[in-house]
């Protein structure tokens, strides 16, 4: 099947020479949710824009449904956007709002307010249809600009930081509702986000950018696991990280020197010998366990040899999760992170000495550039 959308090598420099988006690929397939995650000033917004025809596309080929957009202008392609300021007509009321883009199109009043009436009825507007759109709540304002995203029937919708400017218990709430939406519609929406929550949440695969550069393409768990470079594992989820040399490897599993001494991982590429690596562990990865040298060789053998001694330093109980932080002899701090019921707070004060432990096939080997 052709995808929704392809960006082949896509790169933008803008006139000041700013290079914003650098060689992306991308190739997304109908009825997917993509989020572009990334730090301030790292492309997103960019790379949205060229792909809504807002902003020339500097090198590569950009494509929907397997036409080339590069010299197509907005109004003719298949895409709709909506904009974290949400750009209602403030003298409009909401079905005039809604009903914009259609009239633009040139269609004949019935067959707007058909169109109208449907989204009206699916986003659940109908009681608000003839107020304006400057007396409405903040969620109300955001259902009004999907509507009118939505309303034109586009392949693909794009969403810059829509949930942005909304407080947090009501972000939750429409997310959920977009997730539902999106998947009941079945169209493809490309979404940017600097929330790592949001993104995680929502999307079915998540496009990390630095400095315009995509590092990695996955689905939000896989992210979350198997981070590819230094940066998703900086980025993404609380993860600990050791530099160290790689001793041997098996294919699947590579054993590295590091200060904290010899610590294994799976490993995501076939490693030289000696070349530079970095141990990434994720803080539910973790095991924690009483200081007793009794028990040193089970946990030892248990854990394929990954064992460090360390000393609590913090235990918070956040909602049903405890997280945990521990000190390393050289100061360094380890995350930790488990269901409530997992470890008692009263066994473990601040200062406690003890085991931190994990499974090779829970933490990642990457190469260290
Ligand atoms: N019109 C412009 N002219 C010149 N440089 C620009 C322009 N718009 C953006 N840039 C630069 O391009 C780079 C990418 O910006 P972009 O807005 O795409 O990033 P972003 O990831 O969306 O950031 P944010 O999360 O802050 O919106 C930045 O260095 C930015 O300063």
């Amino acid at each position: 099947m052709t995808p929704d959308l392809e960006l082949v090598d896509v790169g933008k420099v803008y006139d000041n020479g700013t290079m914003a988006v650098d060689a992306f690929n991308l190739t997304v397939t109908k009825g997917e949710f993509i989020a572009f995650l990334g730090p301030s000033g790292c492309g997103k917004t960019t790379t949205l824009r060229m792909i809504a025809g807002f902003e020339d596309i500097s090198s590569g080929d950009m494509m929907i449904k397997g036409v080339r957009m590069n010299d197509v202008p907005p109004q003719r392609r298949p895409t709709s956007m909506i904009f974290q300021s949400y750009a209602l007509f403030p003298h409009m009321t909401v079905r005039g709002n809604i009903g914009y883009g259609l009239e633009v199109k040139g269609l004949t009043k019935p067959e707007r307010d058909a169109k109208v009436d449907r989204i009206l009825a699916t986003l659940g507007l109908e009681d608000i249809a003839n107020r304006n759109t400057d007396k409405l709540s903040g969620g109300q304002r955001q259902r009004i600009a999907l509507a009118r995203g939505l309303v034109v029937e586009p392949d693909i919708l794009l969403l810059d930081e829509p949930l942005g400017a909304l407080d947090a218990n009501l972000r939750k709430a429409i997310q959920n509702e977009l997730k539902l939406l999106q998947k009941t519609l079945g169209v493809t929406f490309v979404f940017v986000t600097h929330a790592q929550s949001e993104a995680l949440a929502l999307s079915d695969r998540i496009v990390v950018m630095n400095q315009g550069r995509v590092e990695q393409i996955s689905p939000p768990h896989q992210l979350y696991t198997r981070p590819n470079t230094p940066f998703v594992a900086h980025f993404i989820g609380r993860n600990t990280i050791f530099q160290g040399e790689v001793k041997g490897t098996d294919g699947k599993t590579a054993t590295i020197t590091t200060p904290a001494g010899i610590l294994s991982g799976r490993a995501n590429a076939p490693m030289a010998e000696k070349s530079n690596v970095n141990l990434v562990i994720p803080a539910e990865a973790i095991e924690l366990h009483a200081a007793q040298t009794a028990q040193r060789e089970r946990i030892s053998a248990d854990f394929g040899g990954n064992l460090i001694d360390a000393k609590i330093t913090r235990f918070d109980i956040v909602g049903h999760v405890s997280q945990i932080s521990a000190a390393l002899p050289d100061g360094r701090s380890v995350a930790l992170e488990a269901h409530i019921d997992k470890y008692r707070p009263d066994a473990f004060p601040p200062g406690t000495g003890i085991i931190l432990s994990w499974k090779p096939a829970e933490a990642t080997v990457i190469p260290a550039h």
